[in-house]
């Protein structure tokens, strides 16, 4: 059985860290200094083809330095009305995406791919339908001082394993997707590859 490739996560995310640190995974991890907002200036695909154009860009920055890695790359879009939202740039910022989604529906699509040699081997993407609940101004600047140190690294501005769960009346989806990897998928395609047991 030939020995399985190093893993490498090419992402500055504490969750997908988190998510494959908890799974047992053995991996290692490395930014990407992708500039994800040059890639995502006049793109005109649905977000699902924006958000692996982006988690591939991202693996393969990496995986041209260390092309015998099997280097896992990730990206989250938040979709609401039609627009896209980015991670918010600072609290007042976080606070207008919270108050314009309360009330409504959202969608994060969410992707991973698998890199080697420069090349995809595997990509997935799946999406997450979560309904936020009108809050008080009293509970949404409670929020922000209590999550002001988390919630700017959040596409979303919240963390539903966290405090954000007060946010929400339903989630549609699967937990880790929402947390930012697919990570059940991604299991069976490690899986796959001999970097975890069958
Ligand atoms: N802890 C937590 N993180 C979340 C949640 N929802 C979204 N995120 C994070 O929001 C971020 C989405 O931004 P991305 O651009 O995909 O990733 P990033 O954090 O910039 O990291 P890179 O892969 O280095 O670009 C990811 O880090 C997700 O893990 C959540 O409910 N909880």
């Amino acid at each position: 059985m030939p020995e399985a490739p190093r893993l490498i996560l090419a992402s500055l995310s504490a969750s997908r860290k988190a998510m494959l640190a908890g799974a047992a995974v053995p991996f290692e991890a490395t930014p990407s200094q992708v500039d994800e907002a040059a890639l995502k200036v006049g793109f005109s695909g649905p977000p699902a083809a924006l958000a692996s154009t982006l988690a591939l860009a991202k693996a393969q920055a990496v995986s041209s330095q260390q092309p015998d890695a099997l280097v896992i790359g990730g990206d989250q879009l938040l979709v609401c009305g039609g627009k896209i939202y980015d991670k918010p740039r600072d609290l007042p910022e976080a606070a207008t995406h919270l108050r314009t989604l309360s009330g409504q529906t959202h969608e994060l699509v969410t992707a991973v791919c698998l890199v080697q040699g420069g090349a995809p081997v595997w990509t997935h993407v799946e999406s997450a339908h979560l309904s936020m609940r009108r809050f008080s101004e009293d509970f949404l600047q409670a929020y922000l001082a209590a999550e002001a140190g988390e919630i700017l690294h959040c596409v979303g501005a919240y963390r539903l394993e966290g405090p954000g769960a007060q946010l929400f009346t339903r989630v549609e989806g699967d937990y880790f997707t929402v947390l930012g990897l697919p990570l059940l998928a991604l299991l069976g395609a490690l899986r796959e590859r001999g970097v975890l047991a069958a």
